[in-house]
Order: C-alpha cells, then structure tokens, then sequence
C-alpha cells in the first residue's frame, strides 16, 4: 500500500470505531483479517496512525474546528507527526486510494489554527472530568504533562541479575537500537518509530532464557524503591501477572522468602511459566481458592508487603492512549476502594519495623498521596519513610531522580515528561 492508501484506511477505520463504538486494537485486529493483502508493514503503519490520533484526538479536532474522522486524522499528521499543509495535501491527492484533496478550509485551519486559546483538557488531551485531579497534582503545568503523556512510548527491559548483567546482555541486543536506560543501572531501552513493527523482542534468546523481561522504567524503579532485601519475607500482594514479583526476586538475589498473591487467580495464571523461565526458586505462589484467606497463616511476619495496587492506570496512557477516552468517573470510585481494601489487608501481615510499599501507575492525587493520607489516618503505627531516604537506592542516580521526580510528604511521583517513564506513584510506609 502507498502512504496515501494507508491514511485512507486509517480514516475508514476511525469511523468503524466511531460508529461500531469498539476498542481500537479489536478494530485493527479485524481489520486486518478482512484485507489480507495488507503487508505487516501495512498494518503496523495504519495501527500507528489509529494509536497517533487516538493519542491527539481532543487537539486534533480543535485544531482543524472539525471532529470527523478525517479531521482528527489531518489535524494527527500536523500535531504528532509535525506535518505542515503542503506536505499533507501531497499524500492527500484523491487519486488512487489516496484521500480526498485538501478542502480550502482544512488548508487554512492547517496553515493557521493554533492550540493557544484551546482549554487545557483539549490541548493536553484527556477527558474533561479528570482536569480538577491533574490541576490538583500538576497546577499550570497540566497541558505539558499531559502532552508528554499522551506521546509515543518506548519498549523498556529490565535484565534479570539472576541470570546476567546488563553489559552482557546490551551487546547481544544492538541490531534493536537498545540503549541502557538512564536511571534503572538494570533497564534497556528501544525507541520505537511511528511505523515501528513488534521487535520481537520475545523471539530474542535473552528473552527465552530469562536474561530480560519486558517492563517499564518507572516498574523497575517502583520496584527498586521498596528496598526489597535478600533474606526477606516479602509479599507481593496484588502480583498479577508477576511483573514486579520476578523484579523483588531479582533484588532478593534468590535468599529469603517470596509470596505473591493476587485476589484474582486468573491474573495470576501468566506468573507460573515467567518465574520458572526468570529461574526464581524461592517464590510461593498463593493463588486464593473460594473464600479462603491465602495468607491465612501470615500474621504480622513479613518485612515487607508490596501492593501493586489496582488503579485508573492514567500513568500508562502513553502506552494505551484508547483506555483514556474510555475512563469513567464510576471506575475511579472503584479503585479508590479497591485501594483502601488493599492497604488495610496489608497492615495486618508487616511486621514492627516492617514495611509497606504502596505503588500506583496512576498520577491522580486521590489514588496516590489522598490514599496514603487515609491510611496513616487509620492507621496510626504506619509512618512514611521519607521519600529522599527510599531513593538512596538508586545511589548515583538519587540526587538527580529526586530532582526529576515530583516529590510529595507522600512519595515519589514519576510521569513521561520529568523522568520519561510511564506515570507511578511510590510510597513507602514503615511499622512502628
Ligand atoms: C496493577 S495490577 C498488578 C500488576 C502486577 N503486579 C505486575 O507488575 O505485573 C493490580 C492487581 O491487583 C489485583 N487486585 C485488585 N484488588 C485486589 C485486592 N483487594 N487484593 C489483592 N489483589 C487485588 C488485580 O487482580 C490486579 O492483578
């Protein structure tokens, strides 16, 4: 397919999306199965542009004062890909499945609309309802901070020290354009393109072997600010699909104790085969059976629980920018009781002296510093560790993450834009 076919295609799906009101990847999917002429290149391109206007669609459609499916597309070419309107009305041609040429009024929106009077939740891209909460965290800085987290992001890994180093591993893995990421002394970057095609990567023999994971800079800090000891007893409480257990095995260095539970056990399922491939052996999983209380036998022992906790995910919008567009009001109350279940069941299993470490993947004040607030409120033998102490773990890099991360009396919050990880919240909380 010619460039021009592939924004044809792009638009046609949009307004399946529209109209159909499906997830995007399921559009793309069936897409794909429907016109099978289309080449991998093909279809990572036009996912490429689904995902790009999908990222810029508020701004977008403000920018050309229209919100269709072509508009939104027009106004994506000059907002993300930074397109000006000669270049556009060159793919634009109308000949040969190209789109239509260049109406006069999307030309002059092209050439002179700008974001300048558009109100911060359409210049920064996200749902009208949210603004309070990223003007309660983020003030002025609102529209940057929510602009770099609508941008593209990268495939990050973290190297399993079980298994290898990262100057072993970052060799085997140029031909990917990898790069050490800057503030994990464990974690490998890949940039990838608008038209990037999947790496790969779980095709790679590092991956195979268990010398890498896929993960997220800002995971394997969260992660990595627990303080997670060899010798410990500690507890991964919400693990899912083991994302961070394989990452406090790797700080454990196979010594001690490591249980990882989740109240769904089909989350679960994933943890299983990626512990055995990470060469864990020192991980119990507890999967719950019925009403039954996994933990039953754990009563303030453990040095530290980790609670993963299930949030809004409004830090990872970079990486799912159609999740953002689908948050409702109603889903935040959930979580936020979620949340509060979560780190109350905690308090019961630290020992004194122990601790909690609570982690976020949201950037919302009320599922980050409010909760802890509330905690603390309830209860009183918990205090924060204060959040410069938690980031000595990061030896070299502490004075220059502390000054990239927004600090909280809380913890740490980490976004796109300051330390160019997804959004995560960390706290930590010791037991008297
Ligand atoms: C953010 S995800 C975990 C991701 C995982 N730790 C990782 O790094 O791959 C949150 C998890 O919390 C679990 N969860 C939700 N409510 C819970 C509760 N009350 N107790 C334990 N787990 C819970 C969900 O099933 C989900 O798997």
């Amino acid at each position: 397919m010619t460039p021009a076919a592939r924004l044809s295609a792009a638009i046609e799906l949009i307004e399946t999306i529209d109209a159909q009101r499906v997830p995007a990847a399921k559009a793309l999917k069936e897409w794909g199965t429907a016109h099978r002429f289309a080449g991998s290149g093909d279809r990572a391109a036009i996912a490429g542009l689904i995902w790009d206007v999908l990222r810029r669609r508020a701004s977008s459609a403000w920018i050309m004062d229209a919100d269709t499916p072509r508009a939104r597309l027009l106004g994506m070419l000059k907002l993300e890909r930074g397109m000006d309107a000669d270049a556009i009305a060159n793919l634009c041609h109308g000949e040969r499945f190209a789109p239509e040429p260049l109406s006069a009024a999307e030309r002059a929106a092209l050439t002179s609309r700008t974001l300048d009077e558009a109100p911060p939740h359409i210049a920064g891209d996200y749902p009208e309802w949210l603004d309070p909460h990223l003007a309660k965290v983020f003030g002025d800085d609102r529209v940057a901070e929510a602009t770099a987290m609508a941008s593209r992001a990268p495939l990050d890994l973290r190297v399993n020290t079980l298994k290898s180093s990262r100057d072993k591993v970052l060799p085997r893995l140029l031909h990917l354009g990898t790069e050490p990421t800057p503030w994990s002394s464990i974690g490998l970057r890949i940039e990838l393109g608008a038209d990037a095609r999947n790496p790969g990567i779980h095709a790679e023999e590092d991956f195979i072997k268990g010398a890498i994971e896929v993960q997220d800079e800002g995971s394997q800090l969260a992660a990595l600010l627990s303080g997670a000891k060899p010798g410990e007893q500690v507890i991964d409480l919400c693990a899912g699909a083991g994302g961070k257990t394989l990452a406090l095995a790797a700080m454990m260095q196979g010594k001690g104790r490591l249980i990882a539970t989740d109240h769904d056990k089909r989350q679960l399922a994933p943890i299983y085969e990626r512990l055995s491939r990470a060469g864990i052996h020192n991980a119990d999983v507890r999967a719950p059976k019925g009403d039954a209380d996994p933990l039953a036998d754990i009563r303030a022992s453990a040095d530290l629980v980790l609670i993963d906790a299930p949030c809004t995910g409004t830090g990872t919008w970079r990486r799912n920018p159609d999740a953002k567009w689908r948050m409702r009001p109603g889903a935040l109350e959930v979580r936020l009781k979620d949340q509060s279940e979560v780190l109350d069941r905690a308090a019961a299993l630290v020992k004194p002296g122990g601790r909690i470490a609570y982690v976020t993947c949201s950037v919302l004040p009320a599922e980050n510093g409010d909760q802890i607030r509330g905690f603390v409120g309830r209860h009183s033998e918990f205090s924060v560790v204060p959040p410069e102490q938690t980031a000595s773990v990061l030896w070299d890099k502490a004075e220059a993450f502390a000054a990239a991360a927004l600090e909280s009396p809380e913890g740490w919050l980490m976004t796109p834009r300051r330390t160019g990880t997804d959004g995560f919240f960390v706290s930590v909380l010791k037991k008297a």
